[in-house]
């Protein structure tokens, strides 16, 4: 057991990248980020732009969920995210390439990824990695690290296989070090499992049930 975490909304990424969510679903987010204190609001790339109250940061995802977009549009998209005031992006990587073990294509896209959205801008890589060998989620964390990523994120909350573990997470801090840090997101629904994600080596978390979870109620979701 460990000790809770008194600022644990400084943790959160409030998260809402349902298709059907609308405009006022996100206005409704980010009025709820901002009371919550959450890290930031994130959202998909057609709300842009948005307005956000001073001190909530905006991530915005990219080649999102699938990750199967060619290299090109991930940069095009991730270029036009921050220059219509996203801080944050997060990117889905080319899962397959993962599974067939072409790191190197994993490593080029995260780089196009980079080059489209340099640094301050900060560029989360989501591995997917409940769809990954141990092995796998190792050399794609090492890609990510070695193509500049900020972050790599465990899971884009909408893949069959399921979303964070607190194995997988240890598993990535353990690759990455100190090189790069570690969201853990997806199937989070409790204070507990977000507790044991931090634990786990997660400095960021990403959650669609962060009012729930800031209760310490659990809430209702996919798995
Ligand atoms: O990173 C974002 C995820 O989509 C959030 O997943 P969740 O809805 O399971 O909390």
């Amino acid at each position: 057991m460990t000790a809770p975490i008194a600022d644990l909304a400084t943790y959160i990424d409030h998260t809402l990248l349902k298709p059907e969510a609308t405009r006022a679903d996100v206005e409704r987010l980010i009025a709820e980020g901002a009371e919550l204190g959450t890290y930031s609001v994130c959202i998909s790339p057609s709300f842009l732009p948005v307005q956000l109250p001073e001190g909530l940061k905006l991530a915005v995802v990219c080649g999102f969920p699938s990750g199967k977009h060619h290299a090109e549009v991930k940069a095009a998209e991730a270029a036009l995210s921050v220059a219509q005031g996203a801080d944050e992006i997060d990117m889905v990587i080319d899962v397959g390439a993962a599974v067939e073990g072409r790191y190197d294509i994993v490593e080029s896209e995260i780089r196009a990824v980079r080059a489209a959205a340099p640094a301050p801008t900060v560029l989360k890589v989501i591995i997917e990695s409940a769809a990954l060998s141990d092995e796998a989620i190792i050399a794609v964390c090492e890609a990510a690290v070695n193509a500049g990523a900020d972050f790599v994120k465990t899971s884009t909350g909408f893949h069959p296989a399921g979303g964070a573990s607190a194995h997988a997470v240890e598993l990535m801090k353990r690759t990455v070090g100190d090189r790069a840090e570690v969201k853990a997101s997806g199937g989070v629904r409790t204070r507990a499992a977000a507790e044991e994600m931090i634990a786990a080596g997660a400095t960021r978390l990403g959650l669609s049930s962060s009012r729930d979870i800031l209760a310490d109620r659990t809430a209702a979701g996919d798995y």
